[in-house]
C-alpha cells in the first residue's frame, strides 16, 4: 500500500483542502477515519467535492461522531469508545490519503493519541502548517512529537501567504522538507484547487509514499 497521512499543526488550518487536492493529484483515494462533527459538510464530503475523484475513491469513515470536539470526547458523548482495531488502513489499490483530526496529539481515547495510530499505520506523514506568526513554534513542536515516535515526516506543506523566513527556519530546525505552499484561494473550486496545487507542489514531491517498517 502507498499513500500519506495528512496531519496539521491545528484544527481548521486546511488539512481537508490539501488532502483533497493531494488525493486528486495522485489519482488516489481519501479516508477520514474519525469524523467528529456532523453539522454541515463533513471532511469526506468536502474531499469528494474538491478532489474531482469518483465517489468510490472516498472511503467510509470508521467513526462518524456528532460532537464537533476531540474524538475521544465526541465518542464518549455517544457512549462509544474508539477501538484502534477498527482503524486498520482500508485496502485500496490506489495511493491512500488519510486525514487525521486536528493535530497529531489529538486523543482518540484517554490512552491513545492520533500520533500513536500514525506510527502503527506506517505511512509517511505530511504536516500541514500555517505561514502566519506563531507557526514556527507550533510546527517545530508537531515535528518533534512525530519524530520522537519514530514517524517519518515526509515534509511540511505550508498553507497561506508566503513567509519565506518562517518556512526556511522551520525546515532547518525541523530537518524536514518544505514540500511547497498552497495559498488561500479566493474561489475554492475543484479546478482552481487542482491548478493551485500543481503550481505549489512538484509532482515528484509525492512520488514515494511507501509504508515504512
Ligand atoms: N487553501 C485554501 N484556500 C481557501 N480556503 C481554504 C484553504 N484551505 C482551507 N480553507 C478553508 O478553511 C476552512 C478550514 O479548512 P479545512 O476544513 O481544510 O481544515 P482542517 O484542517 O481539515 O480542519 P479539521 O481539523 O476540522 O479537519 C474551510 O472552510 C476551508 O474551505
Ligand atoms: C471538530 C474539529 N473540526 C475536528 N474534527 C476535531 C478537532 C479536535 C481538536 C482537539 C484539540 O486539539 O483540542
Ligand atoms: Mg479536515
Amino acid at each position: 500500500m502507498t499513500g500519506f497521512i495528512v496531519t496539521g499543526t491545528d484544527t481548521g488550518i486546511g488539512k481537508t483542502v490539501f488532502s483533497a487536492a493531494l488525493a486528486g493529484a495522485l489519482d488516489g483515494a481519501y479516508w477520514k477515519p474519525v469524523q467528529a462533527g456532523l453539522e454541515g459538510e463533513t471532511d469526506a464530503q468536502a474531499a469528494r467535492r474538491l478532489s474531482g475523484l469518483a465517489a468510490d475513491r472516498i472511503l467510509p469513515e470508521a467513526y462518524r461522531l456528532a460532537l464537533p470536539a476531540s474524538p475521544h470526547r465526541a465518542a464518549e458523548a455517544e457512549g462509544v469508545t474508539i477501538d484502534p482495531d477498527a482503524l486498520a488502513l482500508p485496502a485500496t489499490p490506489h495511493p491512500l490519503v488519510v486525514e487525521g483530526a486536528g493535530g497529531p496529539l489529538v486523543p482518540l481515547t484517554r490512552r491513545l493519541l492520533f500520533a500513536d495510530m500514525f506510527a502503527t499505520w506506517g505511512l509517511p506523514v505530511i504536516l500541514c502548517a500555517r505561514t502566519s506568526l506563531g507557526t514556527i513554534n507550533h510546527t517545530l513542536l508537531a515535528i518533534e512529537a512525530l519524530k520522537r515516535r519514530g514517524i517519518f515526516v515526509h515534509g511540511v506543506a505550508f498553507i497561506g501567504a508566503a513567509n519565506e523566513d518562517s518556512e526556511h527556519i522551520i525546515a532547518e530546525f525541523g530537518a524536514v522538507r518544505r514540500l511547497g505552499r498552497l495559498p488561500h484561494l479566493a474561489a475554492l473550486t475543484p479546478a482552481a484547487l487542482a491548478t493551485a496545487f500543481a503550481e505549489a507542489f512538484r509532482r515528484d514531491a509525492f512520488a514515494s509514499g511507501e509504508i515504512r517498517p
